[in-house]
């Protein structure tokens, strides 16, 4: 130790002297002493510089060092740096870290931080609900941020977070987690501020001791309030019962019995206790008075009730069809059980469970029968097609003028008697053609009778009525527990659904109710419920409930009820409103029908129906009838009834060229209008009714009503060889049949776009839609969903022309006997009367076959041919042949195929043979038409 200590002072005298001559060199060392003295402040400066970056987010180099911090303490980073900027511009200053802090200082920080930063992971990985791999959870957020140079994702504790919080919820769970980061919190200010622990407890118990006593006035506030308005609702109840049926539905038995005997001592003991009290009012004075006196848009009312008992007690001859819910019968929805979000199920609990309480009073049943509805019936006679102004003239359509065919028609009908005959329908004696080819002599026809159809079983529901005040109330607690002023002013019970109108109070959105239909539906335990907002030309939303069980509406029921009309066939019953009144539609006025719905919906039903209704009010020469079944199942009991104008067709290319054929005697009968310059079939029946009068010597024959019925659309539009030709066909029916009397209804399980095409759908805008499966579905036939929504077996939303939206409708059930029973009679009053111009031919379908229509095989001076017989008014093999200088072969095959394709008339000898087209037609039959 000695030698070293000597030999130190002897160095030094040595290295002194070398250090004087170089001068350079100590300033450098002055500069390095400096630098070495300032170091700390520089690094004052640096460490200060960049906590303000980060705290700032600014720059890469900001945005980073934010981050990695972030990536440990997490987002609480901020306070942290800024807690970190005052130390730092202290050594910044004075060049040393400040002396002022202790130990206390850094451990008391240290842990009141630790609890900032579990506080902030345990907040994070709830909210994502994360509960394990905390550390990699938070460094994928952090990456994420570098990545996109953000610092905006929330870490939460960062890893030190997520370390802490992967122990304390480990070990305690989030309670255990919270109660570490509070106990972290406190001891961390305590051990920082050296806060007398005492202290801190006192304070601790004072604040909790306040906040329970907080807590405690709010809850009873509360409390009170829903007190009250339970007495409140009661009190209201216990009037209107009281009013209603002197009974209070709160009182005990015991208070019952002996209010009973105070309040009709002279009572005949088994006289009901309601009509003890009968007042002057009427039941639903009693109700108005109520509503007047007690709603509000927030408290419960009695709802008028409407719930029809069955219109006829007949003794059935057949059951109702079983339905699911009859051979199983779904549990009674115990409303007691349903969850209420009400405020109190006391009165709930008391109405349901009340021996006294007879629910049947409270209904007022409607015993006289409501009107039926006739859908169409106030649409303007006027031939306006969709999107036409005016209306159309068939002067128009074949450019006929009224006034030069008027006086030539009158100059005929002065001379001959009757109606100049159509050309292509050759004229028998005594035969007009007024229409189809085929007169019908039916004088003697009787039309067959509702007495030949059995009587359906009215389905019971008188459950469904004994809930529907229960559940009136329900809806109206679930409304309010949404916050949902609205009361429900009417409850209708249909034998489908039961409607509740409900009117939302001022400032209540409609499109709210609406997005609570499943809420709803939850509430009511009920297998379906449509919205309808609001109910068209009402100030109310209408709520539509499947009822628990789906009442049957009798075919016969329903007809007898709504009435046979012979003098308008085409008004036909389809079934029963949600306000169980009949629903007819107006065939004439659709004009024509689109009916849709999945396999086992009830279209064949309707379909059915329909027929029915027609056979029981039209006579054959009333109404003619074209029945398309491909599944050949459904309409063959039809074949041989009169009506018929050719015997029900299966096969979809002889559909095809039936609906030609439909297009042609259309086009027929508008020659025959525009001749007698009437506007539409009824005017020109008007006209022979006339002339009929006026001369009885000739007996001119009505033209019939022509109903064309496809049953599967899908068939005909899915076989590719006629899909175009039926579309083009049904469109130009549906474009200008109604004036002339042809009407069509067009039935499909397939609501597909490829077979309701756009052009179809434009043109048939009347629509049935039965149950769908899909709200796609829906929208291909009604622009709207709710098919999806039906329960099946002839539940219908039913939109026709005209009307501001699809209504709901029960449709009438009939059964095959019923069919039968109808058709058997019908057939026995004669024989079948088909129209050979209207029956196809296996040698026209063979035709078709054989290069569709042929028209690529016509000779190139088709055209031209067509023209020339027309001026020359008849044609034959020898005149082609001059004409146009051809061979006999050509100009025989060109008459071969004008006969083939009914222009002409077979040979007549030596004479020409009779055209059977005319100048308007010409343009149809042109090679390229
Ligand atoms: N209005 C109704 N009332 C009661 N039940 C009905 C009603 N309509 C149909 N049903 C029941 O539904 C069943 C199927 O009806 P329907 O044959 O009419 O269905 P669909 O839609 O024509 O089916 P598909 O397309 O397969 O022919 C009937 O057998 C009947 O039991």
């Amino acid at each position: 130790m000695a030698a070293t200590t000597k030999r130190r002072p002897a160095s030094k005298a040595k290295a002194r002297p070398r250090k004087k001559p170089a001068p350079r060199k100590k300033a450098s060392n002055d500069t390095m002493t400096w630098l070495k003295d300032r170091g700390p402040q520089f690094l004052g400066l640096f460490a200060s510089l960049l906590a303000v970056l980060a705290i700032a987010k600014v720059g890469l180099v900001g945005k980073f060092i934010a981050n990695m911090v972030r990536l440990i303490v997490g987002g609480s980073y901020q306070f942290l740096l800024l807690v970190l900027l005052v130390p730092f511009l202290v050594v910044l200053a004075y060049g040393q870290w400040p002396r002022r802090f202790k130990w206390q200082h850094y451990v008391g920080f240290g842990l009141f931080y630790l609890g900032i930063m579990l506080v902030g992971s345990i907040l994070l990985f709830n909210k994502m609900n994360v509960h394990n791999n905390y550390t990699q959870v938070i460094q994928t957020l952090i990456n994420q941020d570098l990545n996109n140079h953000a610092v905006t994702t929330p870490v939460g504790g960062g890893l030190i977070g997520a370390v802490l919080y992967s122990a304390t919820y480990m070990a305690s769970s989030n309670f255990g987690a919270w109660l570490v980061a509070i106990v972290l919190l406190i001891i961390g200010l305590v051990v920082m501020f050296n806060l007398p622990l005492r202290e801190v407890f006192d304070n601790f118990f004072k604040l909790a001791e306040g906040t329970g006593d907080f807590v405690q006035t709010q809850a009873t506030t509360a409390h009170e309030k829903v007190t009250e308005s339970i007495e409140g609702f009661r009190d209201r109840q216990r009037t209107a019962m009281n009013d209603f049926f002197n009974d209070d539905p709160f009182a005990s038995e015991s208070d019952k019995a002996a209010k009973l005997a105070g309040v009709v001592p002279e009572a005949d003991a088994s006289q009901p206790v309601k009509l003890a009290t009968t007042k002057a009012k009427s039941p639903q004075d009693v109700l108005a008075d109520a509503a007047e006196a007690e709603a509000t848009a927030t408290e419960f009312k009695m709802p008028e009730i409407v719930a029809p008992m069955p219109h006829h007690e007949t003794t059935p001859t057949v059951p109702a069809p079983v339905t699911p819910s009859a051979t199983a019968p779904a549990p009674e929805p115990d409303l007691t059980q349903v969850p209420i979000p009400s405020l109190d199920d006391a009165p709930a609990a008391s109405m349901s469970f009340d021996p006294d309480f007879d629910p049947n009073d409270v209904i007022q049943s409607e015993h006289e029968e409501i009107a039926p509805v006739v859908f169409g019936a106030d649409l303007p006679d006027d031939d306006l097609l969709p999107g036409q102004e005016t209306p159309l003239t068939h002067a128009d359509i074949l450019g006929h003028s009224n006034q030069a065919t008027s006086p030539k028609t009158q100059a005929h009908q002065a001379g001959v008697g009757h109606v100049e005959p159509s050309t292509i329908t050759e004229p028998k004696a005594d035969v007009d053609a007024s229409g189809l080819g085929t007169v019908i002599d039916d004088k003697d026809y009787v039309l067959p009778t509702t007495e030949l159809l059995q009587h359906i079983g009215s389905t019971d529901q008188s459950a469904e009525r004994d809930a529907l005040n229960e559940k009136a109330r329900i809806l109206h607690e679930t409304l309010k527990s949404f916050n949902i002023n609205a009361t429900v002013e009417k409850v209708v019970l249909g034998p489908t659904v039961t409607q509740y109108e409900i009117k939302p109070a001022v400032g209540v959105k409609v499109s709210k109710i609406q997005n609570l239909a499943d809420d709803l539906a939850l509430a009511l335990a009920a297998k379906s419920l449509r919205i309808e907002a609001p109910i068209p030309g009402k100030n109310v939303v209408g709520i539509e409930v499947a009822n628990d069980q789906q009442a049957t509406v009798g075919f016969r029921d329903m007809v007898e009820e709504a009435g046979i009309d012979t003098e308008k066939p085409l008004v036909v019953p389809i079934g029963r409103g949600v306000t169980s009144g009949v629903v007819k539609l107006d065939l004439t006025k659709m004009p024509h029908l689109l009916i849709a719905g999945s396999t086992g919906s009830g279209k064949s039903v309707a379909i059915n129906g329909i027929l029915a209704s027609i056979l029981l009010q039209a006579k054959p020469s009333q109404v003619r009838l074209m029945l398309v079944d491909p599944k050949k199942v459904e309409l063959s009991v039809y074949n041989d009834i009169p009506h018929l104008i050719t015997p029900v067709i299966s096969d979809p290319k002889k559909a095809s060229l039936g609906l030609k054929k439909v297009v042609a005697e259309m086009d027929r009968r508008f020659k025959l209008l525009a001749e007698e310059g009437v506007r539409n079939i009824d005017g020109y029946n008007r006209f022979v009714e006339k002339q009929n009068t006026s001369d009885p010597s000739t007996v001119l024959q009505k033209m019939p009503y022509l109903v064309v019925i496809i049953d599967e659309l899908a068939d005909l539009m899915m076989t590719s060889t006629v899909s175009g030709d039926v579309e083009n066909a049904i469109v130009r029916i549906a474009q200008l049949g109604r004036a002339a009397g042809i009407h069509m209804i067009v039935a499909t399980q397939r609501p597909s776009v490829d077979i309701i095409t756009g052009l179809i759908k434009a043109n048939v805008p009347s629509r049935m839609a039965f149950a769908v499966s899909s709200g796609v579905d829906s929208r291909t036939i009604l622009d709207s969903n709710g098919a999806e929504k039906l329960l099946g077996r002839g539940d219908m939303l039913f939109a026709p022309i005209g009307s501001n939206g699809p209504q709901r409708v029960q449709g009438a059930f009939l059964t095959d006997e019923d069919v039968e029973a109808l058709t058997d009679f019908i057939k026995n009053q004669g024989e079948a009367q088909y129209d050979d111009s209207m029956t196809v031919s296996d040698e026209e379908v063979k035709a078709l076959e054989n290069g569709g229509d042929g028209a690529d095989d016509l000779d190139e001076k088709w055209d031209e041919v067509l023209e020339f017989i027309l001026r020359a008014g008849g044609a034959s093999t020898s005149s082609i042949q001059r004409h146009f200088g051809m061979g006999y072969n050509r100009a025989g095959r060109i008459v071969d195929a004008l006969e083939d394709r009914g222009l002409v008339g077979p040979a007549n000898g030596s004479k020409p043979r009779e055209l059977r087209f005319t100048p308007e037609m010409l343009d149809r039959f042109r090679k390229n038409a």
